[in-house]
């Protein structure tokens, strides 16, 4: 099972379904309607024994009678039928409107959850609340809420009559109350434990589910599939046994409630029957009674299964407001401090960013520090490339730049107002980011060029499309542009989803560029062309570049060297060729040492070189 014990929330009562009704704003008429219809319909079956009592008691004995008898019964069966509908179908209409706003307000909110909180909990997980959980509360709202509504009602209606009818023969039903109530409770309890284990071993198969088809390539290539099936199936078999144990308490403790419940009838049926006999009571009265019993032993045992299930919507309810708990973005950035707008045209200039003492730990590794005390000023207009190893702390840079992520401790200044005090939508609106391996969503290419600015207009839209070189491939498929591309854009190449990326962020025209290795897709022709594309989009604004290739950065006007997130030197390509040991040695690895691009590399002559 998942191991993140937070990601399991429990319940040990049912308060947590009072946070739905929020949920019933702007249904309080129906819902006024749903009770009418509720009281209306327990009315009408307890209405109907009455009937049999009277016939019983007065005895057929003229056609009149009993033509009147009839259509009462027609009558009062028509009225509680239809009371019956109504009710029905107000439920089911109120509770799948409570469930369609709760999930889309979860989706919603999950849209806008930070970073940090996708580090500990799996999207897997996620997705499985939002349908397994929401499915438990589609078909459970109405049945089990409104089931448990209507057989207390219905309890207490038929209580009541039995008191009124035959209060002798009530006093036997407190004898096996209290068994009663302790094996449904018990037994609640159990299923409800039993279901919570289900509940989480369903979240682990979609966890499974979604990583293993995610990743179907690399699953395949590996020939992992077996291992991936066996772990399927052993996530299946522990929910099997849930649901075994489950069955088990369930059919126990209604084989148990059963007999007590059919003994107490007899010993009513008898008790009564001496009445009737001895002249102490009425067979009308008695047939009524005993209908009542049963219908008020059938609602206390209908109530006793739903307990078990109201665990289970309890459980489903608490598990999809547990997400809805956790803190958004804006919100956490704000908390800091206030926000202040920022008016943002792309006219803009350029920005200017600077790194103050920036230091980060991943929540999710806290202890190693993915950036030491980083000082980096960035003027507008600059390209900056950032090289290093892998894992020396480029990406790591981007994301909290992007306010992925807040620092540790420092600041990073855009403009020269922290990042914290900004909006976080005005503050990505001004940053494009073409990441390493482009995400392309299933739509046309089009549509997803055009979600970096929805409103740009057509002839923008055709000049990113010919810079980046889109056209090239998108002019030979079917539909062209309005081509759709599969799910995560499975038909097109690395190199093609690429330059949808780098589309994009032509189309976006933002102060700030991010390029995250952002030709490493692509093939030496390729590279040669969209490189072309690369200067127009980094002229005139400020663009932080990631690189392992070299070549690809040696005009950048300086270049940051990073070392396992420690910054070691800072110039341009021909300073650090001469004063910067690591950086020679990662030139000359790739053939541009002093005998190769240097020559032809600019040199600024105020570059602000230094090594630390
Ligand atoms: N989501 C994460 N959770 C925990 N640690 C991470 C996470 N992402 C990166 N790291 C760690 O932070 C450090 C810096 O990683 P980062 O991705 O910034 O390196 P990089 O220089 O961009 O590498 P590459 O060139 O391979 O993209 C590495 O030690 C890496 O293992």
């Amino acid at each position: 099972m998942a191991a993140n014990p937070w990601q399991r929330p429990t319940t040990k009562n049912f308060s947590v379904l009072l946070k739905l009704l929020p949920f019933l704003r702007g249904r309080y008429g129906l819902f006024a309607l749903y009770l009418l219809s509720l009281l209306l319909s327990a009315a009408g079956s307890l209405a109907l024994p009455q009937g049999a009592r009277f016939l019983l008691d007065h005895g057929i004995v003229q056609t009149r009678m009993l033509l009147i008898a009839s259509i009462v019964l027609f009558i009062l069966g028509l009225f509680t039928v239809t009371a019956r509908a109504a009710r029905e179908a107000l439920a089911t209409w109120i509770g799948q409107g409570i469930v369609a706003d709760l999930r889309q307000q979860v989706f919603a909110h999950v849209l806008r959850l930070p970073a940090p909180f996708y580090e500990s909990f799996r999207t897997g997980e996620v997705i499985s609340r939002l349908s397994s959980d929401v499915t438990i509360l589609r078909f459970g709202l109405a049945g089990v809420l409104g089931g448990a509504l209507q057989s207390g009602l219905t309890l207490v209606g038929a209580l009541l009559l039995m008191v009124t009818t035959l209060p002798l023969l009530v006093l036997p039903g407190f004898l096996i109350l209290p068994p009663l109530v302790w094996i449904n409770l018990r037994a609640g309890r159990l299923q409800r434990h039993y279901s919570r284990l289900e509940q989480d071993y369903l979240a682990d198969l979609s966890a499974h589910t979604e990583e293993s088809l995610n990743g179907i390539r690399v699953v395949q290539a590996m020939t992992q599939e077996t291992a991936a099936e066996a772990r399927y199936r052993a996530d299946i078999v522990h929910l099997l046994e849930q649901v075994r144990r489950r069955i088990r308490v369930q059919v126990g403790a209604s084989l148990v409630s059963g007999a007590l419940i059919f003994g107490l009838l007899s010993v009513m049926l008898y008790l009564g029957g001496w009445l009737v006999v001895h002249g102490r009571a009425q067979m009308g009265m008695l047939a009524a009674f005993l209908i009542y019993a049963l219908m008020a032993t059938s609602s206390l045992s209908t109530l006793g299964s739903l307990w078990g299930q109201l665990g289970r919507l309890a459980g489903a309810t608490e598990r999809l407001l547990a997400l809805l708990d956790e803190t958004p973005e804006e919100t956490r950035a704000s908390a800091v401090e206030p926000p202040i707008p920022v008016a943002v045209s792309h006219k803009n200039p350029p920005a200017s960013l600077r790194f103050v003492d920036v230091s980060f730990r991943y929540p999710s590794r806290p202890d190693i520090a993915a950036l030491h005390h980083i000082d980096l000023d960035v003027a507008p207009g600059e390209t900056l490339a950032l090289v290093g190893a892998s894992g020396a702390g480029k990406s790591t840079l981007f994301s909290l730049l992007l306010r992925h992520y807040l620092p540790e401790t420092g600041h990073i200044l855009l403009d020269g107002q922290d990042l914290r005090a900004l909006r976080l939508h005005e503050l990505r609106r001004q940053i494009a980011i073409v990441p390493q391996q482009a995400v392309i969503f299933s739509m046309s290419i089009a549509d997803n060029i055009r979600m970096a600015r929805p409103e740009a207009t057509e002839a923008a839209l055709r000049r990113a499309v010919q810079a980046a070189r889109v056209d090239e491939f998108a002019e030979r498929l079917p539909q062209g542009l309005q081509t759709h591309v599969g799910e995560k854009g499975v038909a097109l190449s690395g190199g093609q989803r690429q330059r949808i990326a780098i589309a994009r962020a032509l189309l976006r025209d933002p102060r700030i560029l991010i390029l995250d290795e952002a030709t490493s897709a692509l093939d030496a022709e390729n590279e040669r062309l969209i490189q072309e594309a690369l200067a127009l989009l980094t002229a005139d604004r400020t663009t932080l570049v990631a690189a392992h290739r070299l070549a690809t950065i040696v005009h950048a006007h300086r270049i940051a060297v990073l070392d396992a997130g420690h910054l070691i030197a800072l110039g341009t390509h021909r300073e650090l060729l001469r004063e910067c040991e690591p950086y020679r040695h990662f030139a000359e690895l790739q053939g541009l040492g002093s005998h190769g691009a240097l020559s032809q590399a600019p040199d600024t002559e105020e570059s602000g070189f230094y090594i630390r």
